[in-house]
């Protein structure tokens, strides 16, 4: 008997006043799941009849969840979660492979944390995948967004940018900035500290975090004022190029070597490199430089914190450095920073566990075949990084902060993976490292951490932020996580 039927009508007025609302729910519920049950039914049929029989045998195990939604709400509610990962170990548990099929952000998509999977995933190039983001990041992104770009263009792009970001001019080919010394003032007067090389300066300082916060508030729907967050910073970095393009000389080339990647891209020599382009790149540029390094450098001090013994041998090694160079009467340079091997371990740990980034995204543009799965036409592919990095037949202990499990293992295999792989491979991965490198340099070497003088904020859960006390005892430096 239906929830309507079993309710007497008219009802009597006493009961009118709650019965009439929740007969209203009762019917709206039951037309709701007669309505979403026939959408399913329809959708199912569509995408058979899309896939075809025979490919659909063919198909990764999974379950396309809820009509419209799929199983984005689920896999959101994981995301927001102490364990993200729990989505994809759920139903890698339940379906018992690593790669399976599922609804996601309005598409039909295969999620894979298989290590093998995903390689060859990052290694396929535009004929078979092209970058997919959901189309609200896409509009703030800009279509000429790097990010978006495919074929020769991409590559000229991430071309440029990443040998500039290799280049001495990048890293510092004098020193990096003194401790105690602001970065963005060393920068200036050296010309060329990492941060300051990377991205075009202080001027659009400002604008970039509107543009950020402008990304994060995206789930809110605030979709005007993000776009015109974004088309004033566009604005903003437009001049620049233009002010900068009146100085560079006739045949393209620069009076002086480049000093930022908009230098290297105005003298890139290609008509397609248009100022529209180059500043929605500068936009791509500044949101990891700005958001993914500080919350990587976050992360190292929370796992430091939670491993006195990491973060003794992490002292000791960078103090070695110190005195080292202050006796010989160097400044630092950006090869003594990826000469720490402890500290690097510490990163690459980091990296491994903070999963910075948990995954990306990517649409099929022909069927493809891998593994014995297939990736129909049209569908997403979701490579999932961080159940990989998280993977316990990869990793021992892999919720261990253990540095050392680096000592002799390869960075550079399919089952490490924090800054992607194949023609998009981060092109920003050096300068992170080093970024994060004299960062944690300066820290240990100048700071101690305050646990140690006051054992009572030892305990994390009650006191979440951690403390450092400069060495002179004078000042305090609070970080807070
Ligand atoms: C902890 C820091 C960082 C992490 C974890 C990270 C991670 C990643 C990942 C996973 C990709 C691949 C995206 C894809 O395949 O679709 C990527 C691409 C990219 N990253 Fe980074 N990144 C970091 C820092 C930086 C920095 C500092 C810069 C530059 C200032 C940068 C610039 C870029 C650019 C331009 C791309 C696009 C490359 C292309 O599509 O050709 N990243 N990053």
């Amino acid at each position: 008997m239906s929830a309507i039927a079993a309710v007497p009508w008219p009802a009597p007025a006493s009961l009118a006043g709650v019965a009439l609302p929740l007969l209203v729910v009762a019917a709206a519920a039951s037309l709701l799941m007669l309505m979403s049950g026939r959408l399913l039914t329809a959708i199912m049929a569509r995408l058979r009849s899309r896939v075809g029989s025979s490919k659909e045998a063919r198909l990764p195990p999974g379950s396309f969840g809820w009509p419209l939604v799929g199983e984005t709400l689920d896999f959101v509610s994981c995301a927001y979660s102490s364990r993200p990962e729990a989505f994809v170990e759920k139903r890698r548990l339940l379906y018992g492979s690593a790669v399976f099929r599922s609804h996601l952000f309005g598409s039909s998509t295969v999620v894979t944390s298989d290590a093998e999977v995903s390689r060859f995933v990052l290694q396929s190039d535009a004929r078979a995948f092209v970058p997919w983001y959901p189309r609200s990041l896409t509009e703030l992104m800009g279509k000429s967004s790097i990010l978006l770009i495919n074929g020769s263009l991409q590559r000229r792009v991430h071309g440029l940018v990443g040998a500039f970001f290799k280049s001495t001019a990048a890293k510092g080919a004098d020193s990096v900035p003194n401790p105690g010394e602001r970065s963005d003032r060393a920068g200036a007067r050296s010309g060329n500290a990492a941060a300051q090389a990377a991205i075009p300066g202080i001027y659009c300082r400002r604008a970039s975090v509107s543009v950020l916060c402008s990304f994060y508030l995206t789930r809110f729907s605030v979709r005007m004022y993000l776009l015109q967050a974004k088309k004033r910073m566009a604005r903003l970095i437009q001049r620049i190029i233009q002010e900068k393009r009146r100085r560079i000389l006739d045949g393209g080339r620069l009076r002086e070597p480049p000093r930022d990647a908009i230098d290297v891209l105005i003298s890139g020599g290609s008509d397609e490199l248009t100022d529209e382009l180059i500043s929605d790149n500068m936009i791509d540029l500044m949101i990891p430089a700005e958001d993914s390094v500080p919350v990587l450098i976050t992360l190292a001090i929370k796992y430091l914190s939670e491993c006195p013994l990491a973060l003794q041998q992490l002292e000791e090694e960078n103090m070695q450095l110190k005195r080292r160079k202050t006796d010989m009467g160097e400044t630092l340079q950006w090869t003594d920073y990826m000469s720490l091997s402890f500290t690097q371990h510490v990163i690459t740990e980091t990296l491994r566990m903070g999963n910075i980034i948990s995954g990306i995204m990517r649409k099929a543009i022909r069927d493809i075949e891998v593994k014995g799965h297939l990736i129909p036409k049209g569908w997403c592919v979701f490579v999932y990084f961080r159940s990989v990095h998280l993977d316990d037949t990869l990793y021992d202990e892999p919720y261990r902060f253990n540095p050392w499990r680096w000592k002799d293992k390869d960075t550079s295999t399919s089952s490490f993976t924090p800054f992607g792989g194949g023609q998009r491979l981060c092109p920003g991965l050096d300068l992170a490292r080093l970024e994060v490198s004299i960062f944690l340099h300066h820290l240990v070497t100048s700071f101690r951490y305050m646990d140690q003088s006051h054992p009572s904020i030892c305990n994390q859960k009650k006191h979440p932020s951690i403390r450092f006390m400069s060495s002179d005892d004078t000042t305090y430096s609070q970080i807070l996580i």
